[in-house]
């Protein structure tokens, strides 16, 4: 109100009610004259003719009076836009808090300062809240590493991957049809690094997933930072079902005995 808004920043509203009533049509039209007659010759003339108070109508009832209540009106809507925070939306700059959804709101509907309130139906609501925590969780997520994604790791047939840990001393294994580098990690192994040592080289799925030792979500967060390749076909079984020359762990025991 104080400043001159450049024109693409000023607001638009549906005021065809407004329009249609004479008294407000009859107000717009003689603001100024009426802005000077009621707040500030109106009340000098009640306190001056009422009781000879002219400088005491002028200056509390017509000024001091002015600026309290534009005061008041400019805080609630600063209030409103302040106060609290912004769970259902973060385009605009409403803000849910107590004071202002209350006393401000529900208050002045209660008086009669406020009428035809719109209330947003609870399911759009409730939509605005989770899609403001899931953005924070999203911004909370890229601030973690979580490793190659799966989709961009390159391609092992099962023989490449048990050749690379056979002949180029890779410390690899196979979990769930994904390879993961564990030379970092062996010795970090809460489970030992007795267990790492006899993995190198082969599926271990089922022993990670309970076969031996069922892991804590922990472990397999850990895991998404050591993952190098995927697996053609998925694992060993599947690996043999598709290629019956695909060497399976433990054929080397089973030959030996
Ligand atoms: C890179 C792969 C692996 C990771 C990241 C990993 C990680 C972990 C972690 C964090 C624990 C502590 C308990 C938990 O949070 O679940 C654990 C425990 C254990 N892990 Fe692993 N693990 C891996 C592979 C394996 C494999 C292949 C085996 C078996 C051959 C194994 C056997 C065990 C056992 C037996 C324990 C329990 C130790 C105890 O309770 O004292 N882990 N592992």
């Amino acid at each position: 109100m104080l400043i001159k808004r450049p024109g693409w920043k000023i607001g638009h509203a549906d005021v065809d009610d407004l329009n249609k009533s004479k008294l407000v049509r009859w107000q717009h039209k003689n603001y100024i004259p009426l802005v000077l007659f009621m707040g500030i010759i109106f009340p000098t003339l009640v306190a001056g003719l009422g009781w000879g108070d002219w400088r005491g109508g002028f200056y509390f009832a017509a000024v001091t009076r002015l600026v309290f209540v534009h005061h008041a009106t400019f805080c609630v809507n600063s209030l409103a836009h302040w106060l609290g925070d912004g769970p259902f939306d973060d385009r605009h700059t409403p803000r849910d808090h107590f004071i202002t959804a209350f006393w401000l709101i529900a208050a002045c509907a209660f008086f009669g300062l406020a009428s035809h309130l719109k209330t947003f139906p609870e399911n759009e609501v409730r939509k605005g809240q989770l899609q403001m925590i899931e953005k924070k969780v999203l911004e909370k997520k890229t601030k973690l590493q979580w490793g190659t994604p799966i989709s961009e790791l390159p391609i092992l047939s099962f023989e490449d991957f048990q050749h690379a840990c056979k002949n180029d001393n890779k410390k690899w294994i196979l979990l769930e049809g994904v390879v993961y580098d564990v030379a970092d990690f062996i010795t970090e192994h809460p489970g030992g690094p007795k267990y790492l040592n006899m993995a190198i080289g082969k599926d271990m799925t089922t022993a990670f997933n309970g076969g031996m030792y069922d892991h804590s979500n922990a472990a397999r967060n850990l895991l998404s930072l050591m993952r190098v390749a995927v697996v053609e076909f998925g694992g060993e079984v599947e690996a043999q079902k598709k290629n019956p020359s695909v060497p399976v762990y433990g054929d080397d025991h089973i030959k030996a005995e």
